[in-house]
């Protein structure tokens, strides 16, 4: 044993950066990713001053109640709706997530959900896998062109902003909604166009999902939000499950009053809807728009940077890069 500060990692990511740990702590990875319990997180978090962890460990009020040394919860994700920041911030322990540095990877897999669902890509490729590919008609396998329609984007935050730069060489209008309009300088950088979301559901040809999981945003995307929307669209969701409701989704799809969906993540993954398996007019991936290897590094590099500063280290000594509840450091 030695005096070091402890800091656990949930998940093995990349042992050369998590070395840059090892002059200041005792390091624990785990050997293997899974889901742990509460009760498991509760033993865990209890040992230790640092964590490193993902979208699975949920953390709240009982996953730090006898985590009495923990100073930082650095969360491998941009999204950090498994944090309890609340909670965490009361027991005054920081909290990071990876900001900025998927922006470009997931904006890249975005645009590959849409012409994938756009051109039916992997239906197709699932039938010439099967053996069906003898000669394809000239009828077969019509998907939809994607230049000049409208893109519209729910939630132009930061990957929502480089999801619209790309729109550019598509030579597609975008649309955007959020709470509050961007500065006009940012808008016209993106050359996108501020929306009410009944006219976003209504015009876009392509509808970008990208906003963050809340108690506002849980089934932003319902039956009566599905209802707007040309039954030519194609919807893509980046974003987090739970905001579209799936179920609905799959009703909607099946029924073709929607033409196509590219779905990174779901409601209640890693379970998904069963109908959704079912459909042809859909493309599926398991939560992986931010998986380069580049960007998966980035984000590991981030959350040990956001260790080392609490902790007085590197460069950013004192102030975490990426810290969620600034508050605590006073
Ligand atoms: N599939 C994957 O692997 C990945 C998924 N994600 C998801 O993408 C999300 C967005 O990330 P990022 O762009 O960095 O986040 P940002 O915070 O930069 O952007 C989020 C945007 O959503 C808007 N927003 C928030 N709440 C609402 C609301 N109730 N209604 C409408 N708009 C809203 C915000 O604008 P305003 O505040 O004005 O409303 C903001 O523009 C993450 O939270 C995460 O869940 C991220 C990375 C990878
Ligand atoms: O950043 C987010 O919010 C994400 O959803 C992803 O980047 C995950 O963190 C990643 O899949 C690791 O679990």
């Amino acid at each position: 044993m030695t005096d070091k500060p402890r800091v656990w990692v949930s998940r093995p990511t990349f042992p050369g950066i998590v070395a840059r740990l090892e002059p200041h702590f005792e390091v624990t990875v785990e050997p293997e990713e899974r889901k742990f319990s509460s009760s498991e997180l509760a033993a865990r978090l209890a040992t230790q001053d640092a964590a490193i962890v993902g979208l699975k460990d949920r953390i709240g009020a009982a996953e730090i109640a006898h985590a009495t040394r923990l100073r930082i919860v650095a969360n491998l994700g941009v999204g950090y709706d498994n944090l309890d920041l609340d909670s965490l911030s009361a027991a005054g322990i920081a909290a990071s997530n990876t900001a900025d540095v998927l922006n470009e990877s997931v904006a890249d897999y975005a645009w590959a959900l849409l012409l994938g669902s756009a051109r039916r890509m992997n239906a197709a490729e699932r039938w010439l896998r099967a053996g069906h590919w003898k000669a394809t008609e000239f009828k077969a396998w019509l998907g939809t062109d994607v230049r000049g329609r409208t893109l519209g984007i729910l939630g132009m935050g930061r990957i929502g902003q480089a999801i619209a730069h790309r729109a550019v060489g598509f030579g597609m209008p975008v649309l955007y909604h959020n709470r509050s309009p961007l500065p006009e300088a940012t808008e016209r950088a993106c050359h996108a166009r501020f929306v009410d979301k009944a006219q976003l559901l209504r015009e876009s040809d392509f509808l970008v999902l990208v906003l963050p999981l809340t108690p506002q945003t849980r089934h932003a995307i319902g039956a009566p939000e599905l209802a707007l929307m040309k039954p030519t669209a194609v919807l893509v969701n980046v974003a987090r499950g739970g905001i579209v409701d799936d179920k609905a989704l799959t009703a909607a799809l099946r029924e073709r009053r929607l033409a196509a969906a590219g779905l990174d993540v779901f409601e209640g993954e890693p379970a998904l809807h069963p109908g959704l398996l079912e459909l042809d007019n859909v493309v599926l991936s398991p939560h992986i728009a931010s998986a380069s290897t580049e960007t998966r590094r980035a984000m590991t590099a981030l959350a040990v940077d956001n260790v080392l500063a609490l902790f007085g280290h590197g460069p950013h000594a004192g102030r975490p890069p990426t810290i969620l509840n600034p508050n605590v450091l006073a």
